[in-house]
């Protein structure tokens, strides 16, 4: 009777019963049924909540990574959490499972595809997207370029770059008539990181220093803008791809941005083609002359278009993580003035000639300098780099089958590193992860594993340009430090209270500085 009765109903009313019907099987079958009683991920610990909606407003109302870093203590090194409608997710924490993912594993982890497609856009399909073989071989092509012995070479482009910062400054303190003002630093960094790339990367002068409204400045402004409804389009992207058609103001400027860096691109690689000369160091020129031997030589080569989509790559990579890395250390050095003036004593024990308003400008002088050589100074860097990531977090999505930590992981999980996390656990750290000390590093705890610090990530599909970025962070603090000393601004909120996410962990509002010339007598003191 009921079947005849529900047969007789409207069409309309039997599809809408029938929907909501299905609908609610749908719901408790994925946010319930599946996740506690058939999927193999069950046995892992997992955070409590509703599978329906997760963990989600939680990460999203945070900072990222610290819901990961209180889970991972009361929970353990590997997690299980949802995203909405029971979607499963694991964040791991574990040295094993981190040293199979990263080093013994790392090809059965590529992105997952809708974390590249924001990427893609700006970044090309170089190195950094590119997974499985094509990675293997583009990996191997890149490396020379970014050997110990390339970077030495190009530190003299990192010092000079460096130094016209810092003058740039004094000019407009000069012009202000004053010898202490407020900087926001983080946009002086990009430009200054941007013009060491082009430079140094693709022996292009892209001059941002002296031009801030140069376009290709410009695009990646555009690019990482931080208004409300990019920020909400940029979450949605990360579920619903195809929110990237919308005739929205950020799918518009990274359109504009796309088009503009592409250009770029292209030039710089079709100038390389034309005329590479024999003493080009930069390391787009080294590439070209390598893979000119390797065509003459029958092996695989890099075509035109992976050139342009590599220095893409290292445009996008390469400056806006180290500008806000050492914007990071600026602040955190303006919030510890006595490690502040260490470093500044240091700097001053062995480089005193960079004190001096006439010597520092001699610029064969400076290009002979190792910066390496500054112990405390390294510390700081490193420690930095610890406690604020500029990158801090990566998201993989495995092939087949796997085993991390003990735990079965099937093929298509969502597995995430979440490096700042990982650099807060006193598992790793001991119990003063939370606090800024360079010192930790002279005294790392015994079972010290190199899988505490993420920030480079490990293993083949970590930073290439790791010490690229390193010698240059050295550089830049180097010429600003022995110039300036630098106090938190306060009329503007502590940038760490704002830190926010699109690939680099960068402060909303930039890093605003009150930065003052060092004293006349200050000078004396070093004698010179
Ligand atoms: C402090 C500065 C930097 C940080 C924190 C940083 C961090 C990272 C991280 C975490 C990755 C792995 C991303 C992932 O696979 O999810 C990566 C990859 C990469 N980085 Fe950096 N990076 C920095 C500077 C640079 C510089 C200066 C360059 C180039 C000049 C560069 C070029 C690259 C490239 C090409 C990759 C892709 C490597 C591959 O997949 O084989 N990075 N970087």
């Amino acid at each position: 009777v009921a079947a005849q009765k529900f047969a007789d109903l409207p069409a309309g009313t039997v599809f809408a019963y029938s929907f909501s019907i299905s609908m609610l099987i749908y719901l408790v079958y994925w946010s319930y049924i599946f996740p506690y009683y058939i999927s193999t991920l069950r046995k892992v610990p997992t955070v409590p909540g509703f599978p329906l909606w997760g963990q989600f407003f939680t990460i999203i109302s945070t900072e990222v990574g610290t819901p990961n870093r209180e889970w991972h203590q009361k929970y353990g090194p590997i997690v299980r959490y949802f995203f909405p409608f029971g979607a499963e997710r694991l964040s791991i924490a574990d040295d094993d499972a981190l040293n199979h993912m990263c080093i013994k594993n790392p090809y059965n982890y590529p992105k997952p595809d809708r974390a590249k497609q924001w990427m893609v856009r700006v970044l090309g399909e170089g190195v950094l997207l590119a997974e499985g073989n094509p990675h293997k071989i583009q990996r191997k092509a890149l490396s020379p370029g970014f050997s110990i012995q390339s970077i030495k070479a190009l530190t003299p482009i990192f010092w000079r770059k460096s130094l016209l910062l810092s003058k740039l400054w004094e000019r407009d303190m000069l012009v202000a008539k004053t010898k202490s003002m407020s900087i926001e630093v983080l946009e002086w960094l990009n430009r200054t990181t941007l013009d060491i790339i082009g430079e140094a990367g693709f022996g292009t002068d892209l001059d941002s220093l002296e031009h801030p409204e140069t376009p290709i400045r410009e695009a990646y402004r555009l690019v990482f803008a931080f208004d409300i409804s990019s920020r909400m389009l940029h979450g949605l992207a990360a579920f619903i791809p195809l929110t990237k058609y919308l005739p929205a103001k950020m799918n518009r400027d990274i359109l504009q941005s796309r088009r503009i860096i592409m250009s770029k691109a292209t030039e710089i690689v079709r100038q390389k083609h034309q005329k590479t000369h024999a003493k080009d160091k930069d390391i787009i020129a080294l590439i070209v002359k390598d893979n000119m031997r390797m065509e003459a030589a029958g092996e695989t080569t890099l075509s035109f278009d992976t050139m342009r989509d590599q220095v893409m790559t290292f445009l996008g990579a390469g400056h806006d993580t180290t500008a806000t890395g050492v914007a990071w250390t600026i602040h955190l050095l303006s919030t510890h003035p006595e490690i502040q003036e260490r470093v500044r004593e240091e700097i001053k024990q062995h480089y005193s000639f960079l004190f001096d308003p006439v010597t520092r400008n001699d610029v064969d002088r400076l290009s002979k300098l190792d910066a390496d050589n500054l112990h405390y100074l390294d510390n700081v860097c490193r420690e930095s780099l610890r406690y604020i990531p500029p990158i801090p977090m990566t998201v993989r999505e495995t092939i087949a089958d796997d085993r991390l930590g003990g735990y079965d992981v099937p093929a298509k999980t969502t597995v995430y590193i979440h490096a700042n996390a990982i650099h807060r656990l006193p598992s790793f750290w001991g119990d003063n992860a939370d606090v800024f000390d360079p010192d930790r590093w002279d005294n790392l705890p015994a079972d010290h594993t190199t899988n505490a610090f993420m920030t480079f990530l490990q293993g083949p599909r970590g930073c290439i340009g790791k010490k690229f970025a390193e010698t240059e962070m050295k550089c830049l603090v180097i010429c600003l430090l022995s110039m300036y000393r630098f106090e938190r601004d306060l009329n503007v909120d502590n940038p760490e209270m704002w830190k926010m996410w699109r690939s680099v962990l960068r402060p909303r509002d930039g890093v605003s500085c009150k930065v003052t010339m060092l004293d006349e007598d200050e000078k004396a003191a070093v004698g010179v």
